[in-house]
């Protein structure tokens, strides 16, 4: 409180003049309050009580013309209101944006979330709280000045009779601010907390997939939204203690003016008084003392504890993640070594996860494995690793197919590679093929098997085009499909994907990774280790080596062609599809299978796309410095050789 005060003094000190206008018009509205009583006890007393009618009726009308004046000063008040209140939302912003920029260079571009948070909804808060809070403290500040002194004209005694329950209600209220302040605080912090929590999910949720700490993840949301179920119910609470004392506040003074009635009729009260005095309580003081209360409860304290999060000191970086490089991270990156069994997202990572069965164990941490478990043999296939019969796939209800019927059959050891157009439904084939979509109709099975998708995940692997590497080493980072596998075996793999020269610049397997410093190829290389390793029957590329260079690229498919087990390929280049031995072109529902020579020769669209990618890839051998263009654009004619 004392730094809001602090911060708020040369904020009003500078806003004088708007001040003293809105009290200007404020007095308006005490005239309305002193004659709204006055007059009726004039009426009363002058007028009908004494036989004079048309007086009574003149006061009357004197009462109820002081409406227009008081009108005519609300609308001043709203003038001059957006002189107070814009300004403290802009000074608002401009400290939280001040904050959240000196935050992103002090602690490595990390924007916190707190200010996040502040620049769009606490000033919002604090904007709203401060515009109510001054209309109605300036109203109930000049209806009380009216009514007190509209009782004091009417007569002394009545204040005495009026002001104790009045008095003792806003103590009562006054009792309740501090502690109420510290619950809305609780409140925010516990509000804080979880919105600084679901953020770091967000960016996690392929780390938690993979580490497997879903359950860890939910064990921790369920105990922050717990805590701010207790900080809310808290809160009300207090909140009922409010209510009482807006009612004695409130309530009490009528009710007292009424008991003590007889006296004061007695001690020389006029009846026209009495009522002008009960035209106060009811009419204009419990109304403004309500509004007050009611505005204090709600958005006082919520005001109060608003400004002071602006106030207060730069938030500590524990508010927001620290760096990934530095990050125990409570919901980063686990180690996967440790996390227990897991599945990767199949979003980024190797989906499903295809956990050989002697992989799908990880070591404790700590843990030796006594000896390191064998690449998978692929048992000898009597039938394809992956079979689609009839498969019809869209992503909805009422949408077009993607695939259209489709049968195909992968073989043991084939190398299939398949291409298309942009949106010609090459990754939802893969995504079909690794049972990570199930078939609107028709039915995949796999190694021959019964058609159960769920038998997918220990049968394919589906390496997409974005890697996915996480922080810790580089070996967590490869065996994490197949923990505690022997080094000769890493190193073998590193040799035959390309991955060495990663290896050598890093110094060792166990040197810490940082993914951020990691290139787009360098992360596909490591993804393509850990598929390696994992040594799957079924491995599925979908542009998984879209950013090696085409040596790099010819290096890594080659490895995999070379290893036991399918192996698919959503090819982006000419040369990827001439290495497969059958070649999948997709056209949306229309789909031609056969060999790159017969393809040639019989695919109108395969032969646009080689026209297009040929020259292309040739320009690329003389200088590897060019980028590739999007892969599978649609069918155009094929460019002028270079
Ligand atoms: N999750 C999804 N929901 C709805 N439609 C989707 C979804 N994913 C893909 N599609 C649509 O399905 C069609 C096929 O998409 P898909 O990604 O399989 O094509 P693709 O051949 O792999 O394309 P590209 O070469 O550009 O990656 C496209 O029209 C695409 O817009």
């Amino acid at each position: 409180m004392r730094r809001v005060v602090r911060d708020a003094r040369p904020f009003l000190r500078a806003r004088t003049r708007v001040l003293v206008r809105l009290s200007g018009w404020s007095l308006l509205e005490s005239a309305q309050t002193f004659l709204s009583g006055f007059g009726v006890a004039r009426a009363l007393d002058h007028g009908f009580l004494a036989g004079r009618p048309l007086t009574g009726l003149l006061w009357l009308a004197v009462a109820a013309a002081a409406v227009l004046p008081a009108r005519l000063a609300t609308r001043g008040v709203f003038d001059r209101l957006a002189d107070l209140v814009e300004p403290l939302r802009d000074g608002l912003v401009r400290r939280a944006v001040a904050r959240a920029l000196s935050g992103a260079l002090t602690r490595s571009g990390d924007v916190s979330t707190r200010s996040l948070s502040q620049v769009t909804h606490q000033s919002e808060i604090a904007r709203d709280g401060w515009a109510g809070l001054v209309l109605t403290l300036r109203s109930f500040v000049f209806t009380a000045a009216g009514a007190v002194a509209g009782l004091l004209a009417l007569s002394p005694a009545l204040l005495l009779v009026v002001l104790p329950p009045l008095f003792l209600g806003a103590a009562l209220f006054l009792g309740t601010l501090l502690p109420m302040a510290a619950r809305q605080r609780d409140y925010l912090t516990a509000d804080e907390s979880y919105a600084a929590h679901a953020g770091r999910l967000a960016a996690s949720v392929r780390d938690i997939a993979a580490a497997g700490a879903a359950e860890r993840t939910v064990a921790e949301s369920r105990d922050l939204a717990e805590a701010q179920l207790a900080a809310s119910r808290s809160l009300a609470r207090w909140s009922a203690a409010r209510v009482l004392a807006l009612a004695v506040c409130a309530r009490f003074p009528p009710l007292v003016l009424l008991l003590a009635a007889p006296w004061l009729l007695r001690n020389g009260l006029t009846p026209g008084a009495l009522v002008g005095a009960l035209t106060y309580l009811t009419q204009a003081l419990a109304p403004a003392v309500q509004a007050l209360m009611t505005v204090l409860a709600t958005v006082g304290g919520r005001l109060v504890v608003v400004l002071d999060r602006f106030t207060d000191a730069p938030p500590p970086p524990a508010d927001d993640p620290p760096p990934a490089a530095e990050a125990p991270a409570p919901l980063g990156p686990a180690r996967p070594a440790a996390a227990g069994p897991s599945r990767p997202a199949h979003d980024g990572g190797p989906a499903p996860a295809s956990r050989a069965p002697e992989a799908a164990g990880p070591a404790a941490p700590g843990d030796a494995a006594p000896t390191p478990p064998a690449a998978r043999t692929v048992p000898p296939a009597e039938g394809p690793v992956a079979e689609l019969d009839r498969v019809t796939f869209a992503y909805g209800p009422g949408a077009h197919p993607v695939v259209d019927r489709l049968s195909l059959a992968v073989g043991p050891q084939e190398h299939l590679a398949v291409v298309g157009p942009s949106g010609s439904g090459k990754s939802t084939l893969a995504a079909l093929l690794a049972g990570v979509e199930l078939p609107t109709q028709g039915t995949v099975r796999w190694r021959g098997g019964s058609a159960r998708p769920a038998d997918a995940a220990s049968t394919g692997v589906l390496l997409p085009q974005h890697a996915y590497v996480f922080s810790g080493s580089l070996r967590d980072n490869l065996t994490y499909l197949r923990p505690g596998v022997h080094d000769r075996e890493i190193a073998a793999m590193a040799d035959a994907v390309g991955l060495d020269a990663l290896l050598s610049r890093l110094g060792s397997l166990d040197a810490p990774l940082d993914p951020e410093r990691l290139s787009q190829g360098e992360r596909q290389l490591v993804a393509l280790g850990r598929a390696y390793l994992a040594a799957p029957p079924l491995l599925i590329l979908d542009e998984a080596t879209s950013r090696l260079d085409p040596a790099a690229e010819t290096r890594a498919e080659l490895a995999f062609a070379d290893r036991p087990g399918a192996l698919v390929v959503v090819a982006h280049r000419l040369s990827s599809a001439r290495r497969a031995g059958r070649v999948l072109v997709m056209d949306g529902p229309r789909t031609q299978c056969g060999t790159p020579g017969e393809l040639l020769r019989s695919s109108a669209l395969y032969r646009d796309l080689a026209g297009l990618w040929e020259p292309r890839e040739r320009r690329q051998a003389e200088d590897p410095g060019e980028r590739r263009a999007p892969a599978g654009v649609r069918s155009t004619p094929p460019p002028a050789p270079v």
